[in-house]
C-alpha cells in the first residue's frame, strides 16, 4: 500500500491527516484519490467504515487550495446528521486553508442559511430537500461555477424510497454547471449503478472493493430466533449482560418506526438504562442534541430508526442490535456498519421472528456471510419476560396519552404541503379510493357467492338426475 504523498497529496494535507491518526490511505482512498486529482468523475463503493469520506474530502481540499473560491464544492447527503459530520471533516482537514463551509439541512433556520449561502462559502453540505427549497425561493447565491458535486450515500439519494429525492435533485442538478467533477460514494452502490452512471458521465472511474463479502471481517454477525412477544425481553437481557460485562461500551438499537423507537426508549429508561432516541418525528435541535450526548457517552444506548443507519461514525459503538430484521439487505449492511469501523471489532445481533427467516436468508445471500446464532440463557430471559411486557404496555399507554399520534398526523400533513399537495384533498382521495376498493371487494364477493350458488344448483340438479336414473333402473328391474 502506498502513502498519501505518492497519491499526489500536498504536505500540509498529509500533516492534517496525521493529526487525526490518518497515516496510511485505505484501499478506497488509494484507488479513488488519484483519479479524482486527475479530474475524473468517480464512483467509489467500499465497505462501511472504510474511510470513504476522506477519499473525497482530501482531493477536494487539495484542488481548492490550488484555486480557492466559493462556491467550489457541493456535497449532497440523505440525512441531516450526516451533513454535519461531513462538514466537520471538511472543517478539520481544511483548517489551514481557513475553509468556510455551510450546512443546509431541513429543520433549521432558513433565513440564516440563506445568508450563509450568499456569503459564498467554499463548501456547501446539504440535504436535497432544503437546498432545493433555497434554489426555488432565492437568487442570492450561485452554484454555476462549482467544480465538484459529491453525492455521499449516492444510492440512497437516487433510489425512490419513502423519502424520494428525485424532484429535489432535478432542481439542484438544473443549476449546476455541466462541466464539473461528480463523485459518488456508498457502501452499496452496485444495486443502483445504472442510475448513477447517468449522473456521473465524465469518464467515470469506478472502484469497488474486491472482497467477496459486503460486511467487514471484524464484525461478528449474530442472530437470535425469538417469538415476537419475547423480543423485548431478549433485548433487555442483552443490554443487561453487556452492562454487567463491559465498562466502556455503547450500543445502537435499530427499530422500524418512530413510535416503536419512542416506546423502547421509555421502556429501557424504566429499567434505568441510560437511553436516548433519534428519529424523524423529533425536533431537529433535539436530534442533534441527542446524537451529541450519545457521541460523548453521556448516554450509552441510542435507539434509532433508519435515519441513523447510514454514515454515522461513532467509534465507541461496539454493539448494534436490530430490534426488527431489516426488510432489505442494503439496510442491514448500513445498520450493522455503525460498529466495527476503521479496523475495530464489533458485534451485531439481529432479533429474528419465525416470519423473518426469509429476510435473514436474503441478507446472507447478499452479504455472502452466514449469521451465527447468539447463545443466550433462555431461562434468564423467561424470568424477566412478564416484567418487560408489563413495562412495555405501561409505556404504550403513557405514549397514547400524549399527542404523539396527533403529531405524526400533523407531520404527515406538513410533508404533503411541502410536496405541493393539499392534505384535505389527499384525505378525500384516499377515502374515495378506500370506498372503491371496498365496493370492488363486495362486488367480487357477490360474484363469488353467485358462482358458488350456481355450482351448488348444478350439483343439486345432477344429484336429482342421478336419483331419477337410479329410480327408473330400479323400476325397470322390478318389471
Ligand atoms: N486512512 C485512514 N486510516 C485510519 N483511519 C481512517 C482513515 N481514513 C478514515 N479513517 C477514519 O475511519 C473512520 C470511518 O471513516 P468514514 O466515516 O469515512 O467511513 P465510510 O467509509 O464513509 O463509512 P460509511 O459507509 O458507514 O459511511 C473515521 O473515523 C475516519 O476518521
Amino acid at each position: 500500500m502506498g502513502d498519501f504523498s505518492s497519491l499526489g497529496l500536498s504536505d500540509w494535507l498529509i500533516k492534517q491527516c496525521k493529526q487525526l491518526g490518518i497515516n496510511k490511505p485505505t484501499p478506497v482512498q488509494e484507488k479513488c484519490m488519484p483519479a479524482i486529482l486527475e479530474g475524473r468523475d468517480c464512483m467509489g463503493c467500499a465497505k462501511t467504515g472504510s474511510g470513504k469520506t476522506a477519499a473525497f474530502v482530501l482531493p477536494v481540499l487539495q484542488k481548492l487550495s490550488e484555486d480557492p473560491y466559493g462556491i467550489f464544492c457541493l456535497v449532497l447527503t440523505p440525512t441531516r446528521e450526516l451533513a454535519y459530520q461531513i462538514a466537520e471533516q471538511f472543517r478539520v482537514l481544511g483548517k489551514p486553508l481557513g475553509l468556510r463551509d455551510c450546512i443546509i439541512v431541513g429543520g433549521m433556520d432558513m433565513v440564516s442559511q440563506a445568508l450563509e449561502l450568499s456569503n459564498q462559502p467554499h463548501v456547501v453540505v446539504a440535504t436535497p430537500g432544503r437546498l432545493a427549497d433555497h434554489i426555488r425561493s432565492s437568487d442570492t447565491f450561485s452554484m454555476s461555477k462549482i467544480k465538484f458535486l459529491i453525492m455521499d450515500e449516492a444510492d440512497r439519494l437516487l433510489e425512490q424510497g419513502c423519502t424520494d429525492f428525485t424532484k429535489d435533485l432535478e432542481v439542484i442538478l438544473g443549476i449546476l454547471p455541466a462541466k464539473r467533477q461528480t463523485l459518488l460514494f456508498s457502501a452499496t452502490l452496485t444495486d443502483t449503478l445504472q442510475e448513477l452512471k447517468t449522473v456521473a458521465m465524465n469518464r467515470p472511474f469506478f472502484w469497488e472493493s474486491t472482497s467477496e463479502t459486503r460486511t467487514v471481517d471484524e464484525l461478528d454477525q449474530r442472530y437470535i430466533l425469538t417469538p415476537e412477544k419475547v423480543k423485548d425481553a431478549y433485548m433487555v437481557h442483552l443490554i443487561q449482560t453487556f452492562t454487567d460485562e463491559h465498562d466502556d461500551w455503547s450500543i445502537m438499537i435499530f427499530t422500524n418506526t418512530c413510535k416503536n423507537c419512542q416506546i423502547l426508549t421509555m421502556m429501557l429508561r424504566e429499567f434505568n438504562f441510560p437511553t436516548i432516541s433519534l428519529h424523524s418525528m423529533m425536533k431537529q435541535k433535539q436530534r442533534f442534541a441527542n446524537l451529541a450526548k450519545f457521541k460523548a457517552s453521556v448516554y450509552k444506548i441510542l435507539i434509532a430508526t433508519d435515519v441513523a443507519a447510514r454514515g454515522l461514525d461513532i467509534p465507541t459503538v461496539q454493539v448494534v442490535i436490530n430490534h426488527n430484521t431489516p426488510g432489505l439487505p442494503k439496510i442491514y449492511i448500513h445498520r450493522v456498519g455503525r460498529t466495527a469501523r476503521a479496523g475495530r471489532n464489533g458485534v451485531s445481533i439481529t432479533l429474528v421472528t419465525q416470519y423473518d427467516i426469509h429476510l435473514v436468508h436474503a441478507i446472507e445471500e447478499n452479504t455472502q456471510t452466514k449469521l451465527k446464532e447468539y447463545p443466550v440463557e433462555e431461562k434468564e430471559v423467561l424470568k424477566i419476560l412478564t416484567q418487560v411486557n408489563v413495562t412495555r404496555r405501561k409505556c404504550e399507554i403513557k405514549l397514547e396519552s400524549t399527542d404523539f399520534d396527533e403529531k405524526k398526523e400533523t407531520n404527515k400533513r406538513k410533508q404533503m404541503i411541502l410536496e405541493g399537495k393539499d392534505p384535505d384533498l389527499e384525505a378525500k382521495r384516499k377515502a374515495e379510493l378506500e370506498k372503491i376498493k371496498s365496493q370492488k371487494k363486495k362486488f367480487k364477493e357477490k360474484i363469488h357467492e353467485s358462482i358458488q350458488r350456481q355450482k351448488s344448483g348444478q350439483l343439486k340438479k345432477k344429484m336429482m338426475k342421478r336419483k331419477l336414473k337410479k329410480k327408473k333402473k330400479a323400476e325397470q328391474a322390478t318389471l
